[in-house]
């Protein structure tokens, strides 16, 4: 039986699944926490990777890693980190963004060459603050890796050099997904000069071997990861709810939206993922189990016993600014407390936000892409809330389909893995997992209460003006 490991860097922390290469079947799985914050040293991801993957590597025929997106690791001519990690959430880089797509021609002229609007959250944007607001550390830049690079290269043999793949490429803003390569000059521009950028390996490749000998696959993004885990088809939308919220669906054409609000990125099949991004997702039921002195079941139990529209109150969820809607120095907003609110309400107020902001994503998605989904999955940490999974197609409007619990994205870096290992034209074909298909009555009056509050305090982007006829 071959085995191959999937790995996924993600925000909160690293997984990993020794998977049976033939059936995608889960042999073993673990997962370290990384450390809090939009910063990050990251050689913190490295001490996390070797222990979740300890007695495991030595034992896969292949490896690869996807991660978190956007993620600016940016390396000295020692290889040594110029200072922390700037991660996808950190919006510090939001005027920078701003200045390079002016300096692009405006949105419409930055989507057509990258695909997306550059926002904070984009490797370019962060490198242009660092130029702008620390330049002894900009100038000492010579290599700029994103945080799955930085792990591939760790778990890769002495000498391997550093290497990427389309779909995490992407997300970088200084890769062009018409030529579908590298754009040095954009490093350069945003960075003041140039820097050595890691090749790119193409879909199913090989990039080399790990420190084992076990064949290594290029990785991806987290969420290209998650679209290979979830064999995503046409007409399936994914809804992920963990540091992020995302709505993203495979596509063969590309995305180009001039609103800045659906990312037209790669995938790893040689496709692309059009997707939607939220910062405050899994974070907003945290936060608000935390305020309220329950763990999560208890947050669970409490939104269960309060009624659709949460006693009248209404959450607006931004609590770390925002990127759907582009509004990074918005913060939380409460309306609706009285003297009859309950601490069941404000249980409740907080799912009903987390999942508004989630169909806020679907909606401009679908209406982007133009295509209806046929169904909605739904995967990410926050799926094991018996409360989200209660309230999810009441307020999405539409049945959910939950796949068994697992961690879809270290799946897909398996599935990568495997792929590379075959050497075969497409990825491996695993049996589908069972699904649950959730269903409730729709509450549209919940949706209309959080628009009303959404559009109150600013327009829907005030960067990019939105498409008509979209929420
Ligand atoms: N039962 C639960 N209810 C709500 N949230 C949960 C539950 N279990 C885990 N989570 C949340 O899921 C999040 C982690 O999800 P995950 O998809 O692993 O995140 P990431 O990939 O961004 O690191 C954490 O914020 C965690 O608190
Ligand atoms: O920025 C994006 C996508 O553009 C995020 O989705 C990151 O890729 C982080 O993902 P999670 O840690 O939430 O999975």
């Amino acid at each position: 039986m071959a085995l191959t490991l999937g790995v996924d860097t993600s925000t909160q922390s690293c997984k990993a699944l020794l998977v049976d290469a033939d059936d995608g079947h889960v042999v073993e799985a673990r997962q370290v926490p990384h450390p809090d914050g939009t910063e990050v040293d990251p050689g913190a991801w490295l001490t996390a990777v070797d222990e979740a993957t300890a007695g495991l590597l030595d034992r896969a025929d292949a490896v690869a890693v996807a991660g978190q997106q956007h993620g600016m690791v940016a390396l000295d001519a020692d290889d040594v980190p110029v200072r922390d990690a700037l991660l996808w959430n950190d919006t510090r880089s939001a005027g920078a963004a701003r200045d390079l797509v002016e300096e692009m021609g405006g949105p419409q002229a930055c989507a057509d060459v990258l695909g997306s609007v550059l926002v904070a959250s984009f490797t370019s944007s962060k490198l242009r603050w660092l130029r702008d607001h620390e330049p002894e550390a900009a100038a000492r830049v010579a290599r700029v890796l994103l945080p799955h690079d930085h792990v591939s290269r760790h778990l890769a043999a002495p000498g391997t050099e550093p290497f990427t793949d389309r779909g995490d490429a992407s997300g970088t803003g200084y890769f062009s997904t018409v030529t579908d390569d590298w754009r040095p000059d954009l490093v350069e521009q945003a960075l003041g000069h140039g820097v050595a950028l890691p090749r790119v390996v193409a879909p199913g490749g090989v990039a080399g071997e790990a420190r084992t000998g076990a064949v290594l696959a290029g990785g991806t993004g987290d969420n290209m990861g998650a679209a290979l885990g979830m064999a995503l088809a046409p007409g399936d939308v994914l809804v992920s709810v963990g540091t992020s919220g995302v709505a993203s669906a495979v596509s063969a054409t590309r995305v180009t939206d001039g609103s800045g609000v659906v990312t037209g990125f790669a995938d790893a099949t040689g496709g692309f993922l059009p997707m939607v991004t939220t910062l405050n997702a899994a974070g907003i039921l945290d936060l608000q189990a935390r305020w309220l002195g329950v763990d999560h079941d208890g947050l669970a139990e409490l939104a269960m016993s309060s009624s659709p529209g949460a006693g009248g109150v209404t959450l607006l969820p931004y609590y770390g600014g925002e990127r759907s809607p582009n509004r990074p120095d918005a913060a939380g907003t409460w309306t609706g407390l009285s003297p009859s609110t309950t601490r069941a309400d404000l249980a409740r107020a907080a799912y009903e936000a987390l999942l508004c902001s989630l169909a806020d994503a679907v909606d401009r998605l679908v209406a982007a892409t133009g295509e209806q989904p046929r169904r909605v999955l739904m995967v990410g940490g926050a799926t094991r809330s018996a409360a989200l999974q209660a309230l999810a197609p009441a307020i999405l409007g539409v049945p959910v389909t939950l796949p068994p619990p697992s961690e879809y994205v270290a799946l897909g870096a398996a599935r990568q893995a495997a792929w590379a290992l075959g050497g075969t034209a497409e990825p491996p074909q695993w049996p589908a997992a069972g699904t649950t298909v959730l269903e409730a009555a729709p509450t549209p009056e919940v949706r209309e209460a959080y628009a009303g509050l959404r559009d109150r305090t600013d327009s829907w982007t005030h960067t990019h003006p939105a498409p008509e006829g979209t929420p």
